[in-house]
C-alpha cells in the first residue's frame, strides 16, 4: 500500500533534518509543506505569533489539543525552560506514531508526552492520572467543533488559572464560530485576535488568544 502524506513527512525529516535540532525539523517540514505537499501544520507564519506567545508566557505545563505530526509540539517544547513539560492529545494512531518520531528526531522528546486518545476522554484525567494541577498555556488545534466544548470542560476539570493562556488556531480558515462566540463574550477570559494567513497559502487565517480571568 503506498504511503501517507504524513509518512512522506516523517521521510523527508527523517532524511534532511539535522538530528536533535529542533529549527532544523521546523524548516524541513515547512519547506516540504509548501513546495510538495500542503499540511496542516501551523507553519512558520502563525508560528512566530506562537513563538512570541509562548515565550511571553514561559508556560511549566502545557496542553496541546492537536498533535498531527508533532510541528507545533516542537515549535513550543524547543522554547520551554528544563523543567516544563508539554502534553499533547492526539486521537488517529498513525498521527500519534509520526508525531512521536518526528519529535524524537527535534531531540525534544524529554519534554514531550504525547497522549493517545480523544480530549473529551483525556482532559477529565489530566490531574490524577498525569500529575496536572494547573495548564499554564493550552494550544488548541484539533477539531475545530471541539474548542468551546474543550475549554468548557478545562474550566470545569479545574485545570485553569487565573493567567492562563489560550491560544486557538484557525479562527478564521477553517474557522471556529461556536469558540469564537463563546469567548469574546466571556467575562472570564480577555481576548486578542492576532491576524495572520493559512499556512503556505495566501489565504487569511488567524489566531485567538484568550486569557483566564479566574471563576469569579
Ligand atoms: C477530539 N480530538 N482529540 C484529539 C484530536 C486530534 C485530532 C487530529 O489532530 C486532527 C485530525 C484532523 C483535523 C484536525 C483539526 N485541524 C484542522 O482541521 C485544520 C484544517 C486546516 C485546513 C485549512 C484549509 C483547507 F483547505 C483544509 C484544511 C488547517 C489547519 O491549520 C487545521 O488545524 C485535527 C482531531 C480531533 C481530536
Ligand atoms: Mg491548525
Amino acid at each position: 500500500m503506498d504511503q501517507s502524506k504524513e509518512q512522506r513527512i516523517l521521510n523527508t525529516v527523517s532524511y534532511n533534518a539535522i538530528k536533535g535540532n529542533p529549527e532544523s525539523v521546523l524548516d524541513c517540514i515547512d519547506k516540504y509543506c509548501s513546495k510538495s505537499e500542503w499540511a496542516m501544520n501551523v507553519g512558520d507564519e502563525k508560528g512566530l505569533i506562537l513563538d512570541k506567545i509562548v515565550e511571553e508566557t514561559n508556560p511549566s505545563v502545557v496542553l496541546e489539543l492537536g498533535t498531527y505530526c508533532g510541528y507545533s509540539a516542537i515549535r513550543i517544547a524547543r522554547l520551554l525552560k528544563p523543567k516544563a513539560r508539554l502534553l499533547t492529545i492526539e486521537f488517529n494512531p498513525e498521527f500519534a506514531s509520526i508525531a512521536k518520531e518526528i519529535i524524537e528526531i527535534a531531540g525534544v522528546n524529554d519534554k514531550v508526552t504525547i497522549l493517545e486518545g480523544h480530549s473529551e476522554d483525556i482532559i477529565p484525567q489530566l490531574k490524577k492520572k498525569y500529575e496536572v494541577e494547573k495548564l499554564d498555556f493550552v494550544f488548541l488545534d484539533h477539531w475545530k467543533e471541539r474548542y468551546a466544548p474543550d475549554t468548557i470542560l478545562l474550566e470545569e476539570c479545574g485545570l485553569l488559572r487565573k493567567g492562563s493562556v489560550l491560544l486557538a488556531d484557525n479562527i478564521i480558515y477553517p474557522g471556529a464560530p461556536e469558540f469564537i462566540k463563546y469567548i469574546r463574550n466571556n467575562k472570564h477570559f480577555e481576548c486578542t485576535t492576532f491576524l495572520s494567513h493559512l499556512e503556505y497559502m495566501k489565504v487569511e487565517d488567524a489566531m485567538e488568544k484568550a486569557v483566564y480571568l479566574g471563576p469569579e
